[in-house]
């Protein structure tokens, strides 16, 4: 078996008094594409800046790319593709100079093929000289992923690379990202989008710096252990003022002319939902729990215990 890209036991990271990154152990296999989800400001970048090399830990070890994460810093950085949240390029410039900065940056040689391989590669080569800045976003991100990708790396790492783009230009790039998986590159990559989760190998879900659920999207759907209902009818918007806080009731939430309902105590749920549907006059039926509901689910118990 080869060794996985990534594999960190314990990372710890403190900001003065506050300790954002609490014991994370993640494994992460070569050619993986792993989701990084959870609320703002629970500790996805930090923990992303400590397997690059780019923040050094305060507690916890491990290896990306083979390579030491506290001692060999520079080896993983070499090696690592990192697109962070505000990838900035220079506007009045093409896209083709752009990278040719890029690969300067990198001392690559010839840069001039880096960067014709890498706008072909990428599908940029129609729009080598158009100005970065009259890009729309979905091309800006794909002209990002291409300034992370020249330089060949082993790892690529996303810090929520679609925020703002629209479904379209997210699935093309979505399935960029999975060609370069084929490929042999590792991905991990944050998002705030459930479609995208779903497009993952594998999710860790991390929530005030504790890392509390991971695996395929169907085992931690499963391993969250909630039963979702639906009620439909004419008279949804009364059914869920009686739901919400009623007993064995976690989350209700419309959804165009249904309403979801969602709770870790089947019978209870069950119960509840049927007998306030019935005296509203409306429909309640079984149905699949969603991975937005159990990250709802996350978030509301993680509120209700911060560390
Ligand atoms: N250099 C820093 N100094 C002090 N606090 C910091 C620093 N970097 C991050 N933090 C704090 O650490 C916490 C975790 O931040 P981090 O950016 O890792 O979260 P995140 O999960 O990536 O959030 P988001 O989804 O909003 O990007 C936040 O409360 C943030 O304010």
């Amino acid at each position: 078996m080869t060794a996985p890209a990534i594999s960190v036991t314990g990372l710890t990271k403190r900001f003065g008094a506050r300790t954002v990154v609490d014991g994370v152990t993640l494994s992460v296999a070569k050619g993986e594409i792993m989701g990084f989800l959870g609320p703002n400001g629970s500790g996805k970048t930090t923990t992303i800046r400590m397997m690059c090399g780019l923040l050094e830990p305060d507690g916890g070890e491990g290896r990306v790319l083979g390579h030491d994460i506290r001692h060999e810093r520079r080896a993983i950085k070499r090696k690592v593709g990192y697109m962070t949240q505000r990838f900035s390029f220079y506007e009045d410039l093409t896209i083709a100079e752009n990278l040719n900065f890029v690969a300067g940056l990198y001392g690559m040689k010839p840069a001039r093929k880096a960067v014709r391989d890498t706008l072909a590669d990428l599908g940029l080569t129609a729009r080598r000289d158009q100005l970065a800045g009259s890009l729309s976003g979905g091309w800006k991100q794909r002209l990002a992923l291409a300034a992370c990708i020249m330089h060949k790396p082993d790892l690529l790492m996303l810090d929520e690379p679609t925020a703002g783009v629209d479904p379209k230009a997210r699935r093309e790039f979505w399935d960029e990202i999975h060609a370069l998986a084929d490929g042999g590159l590792t991905v991990l990559v944050s998002t705030h989008y459930m479609d995208e989760a779903e497009r993952c190998h594998r999710i860790a879900y991390i929530s005030f710096g504790h890392l509390i659920a991971q695996g395929k999207v169907p085992q931690v759907v499963r391993d969250a252990g909630l039963t979702t209902m639906i009620i439909t009818g004419p008279k949804t918007a009364e059914a869920a003022r009686l739901l919400k806080g009623a007993l064995g009731v976690d989350q209700v939430a419309p959804f165009g002319a249904t309403l979801h309902v969602v709770g870790t105590d089947a019978e209870l749920l069950k119960k509840t939902v049927e007998k306030v549907a019935r005296d509203t006059g409306n429909a309640a039926a079984d149905s699949e729990t969603s991975l937005e509901d159990v990250f709802i689910q996350l978030m509301g118990e993680s509120e209700d215990t911060p560390t």
